[in-house]
């Protein structure tokens, strides 16, 4: 019977080997992941989060690992209605109090998809196409979730001890703004993160095909805005004209948020800004960051600004508003001719050092009264904040960045580029302010990935070559000197 050898750099010759060999295996796997449609945007498909959160759980039973589906409770839905919340998986595996213990973040509910939105293939048939594995949640984020239950994989099918201590946070609302799990992070901070020294996250994407380090992601508020007009829905021939309508109120306020540089029109919303430094923009020089490429990528022909110290910049460091859509109103094909009753328009503001969501949100709502206020119509304006949450930013010179730094030169040959996230994981800056834990985000995702947009992919190197650079993570923590 082979003992369990003790990896070390050969031993990871033989993970690698191990995982180049079993990829058609883990691709298969990601096609059974992905053919499961946890959206957790709409409430009602839940029950397919709460499915492949039970898969999920599976999987890690399959490797040994202990699995608590951790209850969230309840959460009043918008129309006043209490839904039951998916659980969130808490795991470990085996514990030897003479390793490090690395807890592993992941999410694997998706943002919506439909084949009508514009998709070449269905978007829960993962379809690989020149070496692109296309499918929702391919890349974000239920590829690496997957790609790091199979380095454990590898490690325990060549009977190699894994050099630390695992443990999985895995929850299935992150997309919805990880509702309950603040409160979780709190009710287990002396329990399930007790031992914990590292917690490390791959919820994001390089942006160049150089491999990155990712030490910061902005927040992000949420905003509905309400208007409520008539008691009915109304025939626009006859009432068009007569009566102030909803949309009408509501696309003039929705006009007042932003105007055409990007530049965000609510009084005092910049001023919380940190002041960029000097030793911050010399950090942005140094990126490989293509701008060209970038735009062929994007389907633009132009940016919001010209170089790439400036793009990166407002893509990491300063807030940007985003319109995303009115509920209410009429959107499928054909020529309707109402007057909706009440109309729900959406939109979201990326936060950054040092705004505070709380005071984003007085100020968005006194903005918004005051706009409508100035239009003397007898709507109803209602201003609403489902989801706040805030930008979490890491020291680089946390121990953590010298494993992520050594795991990439091990497998990839090259340094890793030190980038930020324009995106939000809600609950990074809790695990940082509850746990007070070193973080670090360890992105496979390619920069052309596609995260909530039609066609989303994970090519199939970064996602085998990401199993690669997990399994060799394992192996650099264990290196660092045990804090
Ligand atoms: C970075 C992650 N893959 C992601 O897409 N996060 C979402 C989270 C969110 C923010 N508001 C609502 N959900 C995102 O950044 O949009
Ligand atoms: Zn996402
Ligand atoms: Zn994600």
């Amino acid at each position: 019977m082979q003992t369990t050898a003790e990896v070390s750099g050969s031993g990871l010759d033989l993970i690698f080997k191990y995982i180049d060999e079993q990829q058609n295996e883990f691709v298969q796997e990601l096609k059974e992941w992905v053919a499961i449609p946890s959206d957790s945007s709409d409430p009602q498909a839940w029950d397919e989060i709460v499915r492949m959160l039970n898969v999920t759980a599976d999987k890690i039973k399959t490797l040994g690992g202990n699995v608590e589906l951790a209850d969230l409770g309840s959460q009043k839905m918008p129309n006043g209605q209490s839904v039951h919340l998916p659980p969130v998986i808490l795991a470990e595996l085996k514990k030897d109090p003479k390793k490090p213990t690395l807890c592993i973040y992941g999410h694997v509910d998706v943002q919506p998809a439909k084949k009508e939105d514009g998709w070449t293939t269905d978007p829960y048939t993962l379809t690989e196409i020149n070496g692109n594995l296309y499918g929702r949640g391919a890349s974000d984020n239920k590829g690496p979730v997957l790609a790091w239950l199979h380095a454990v994989e590898a490690y325990q099918a060549l009977k190699q001890e894994i050099p630390v201590n695992i443990k999985f946070i895995i929850e299935g609302m992150e997309e919805a703004g990880s509702n309950g799990l603040d409160t979780l992070t709190e009710q287990r901070n002396m329990t399930f993160f007790s031992d914990v020294d590292y917690i490390v996250i791959s919820d994001n994407i390089w942006i160049s095909k150089k491999p990155a380090l990712t030490y910061g992601t902005r927040g992000n508020c949420y905003f509905f805005v309400e208007v409520e007009g008539q008691k009915q829905d109304m025939h626009s021939g006859v009432f068009g004209g007569s009566i102030h309508e909803a949309m009408t109120d509501l696309i003039a306020v929705l006009d007042s948020l932003v105007d055409s540089s990007g530049h965000i029109l609510i009084p005092a919303i910049n001023k919380a800004v940190a002041p960029l430094t000097e030793e911050e923009k010399k950090r942005y020089q140094g990126i490989e960051f293509d701008l060209e490429a970038h735009k062929k990528d994007c389907g633009v022909t132009k940016f919001l600004f010209d170089t790439k110290e400036e793009i990166l910049q407002h893509r990491w460091r300063y807030p940007s508003l985003s319109i995303h859509g009115i509920e209410g109103a009429f959107f499928e094909t054909g020529t309707k001719t109402v007057i909706p009753r009440k109309v729900i328009g959406k939109f979201s503001i990326r936060q950054v050092p040092n705004m505070d969501p709380s005071e984003v949100e007085k100020q968005v709502t006194e903005y918004l009264h005051k706009v409508f206020a100035e239009r003397n119509s007898p709507n109803q304006l209602k201003v609403t904040m489902p989801i706040s949450a805030k930008p979490w930013v890491a020291d680089v010179s946390d121990p953590q960045f010298v494993a992520g730094r050594r795991a990439v030169q091990t497998v990839f040959g090259v340094d890793p580029d030190l980038i930020c996230e324009g995106s939000t994981i809600p609950i990074a800056r809790n695990f940082q302010d509850v746990t007070g834990k070193s973080i670090m985000m360890l992105p496979i995702g390619g920069a052309d990935d596609g995260e909530h947009s039609q066609n989303e992919k994970m090519s199939r190197s970064n996602y085998i070559q990401g199993t690669k650079l997990f399994a060799a993570f394992f192996y650099e923590l264990s290196q660092l000197p045990h804090i």
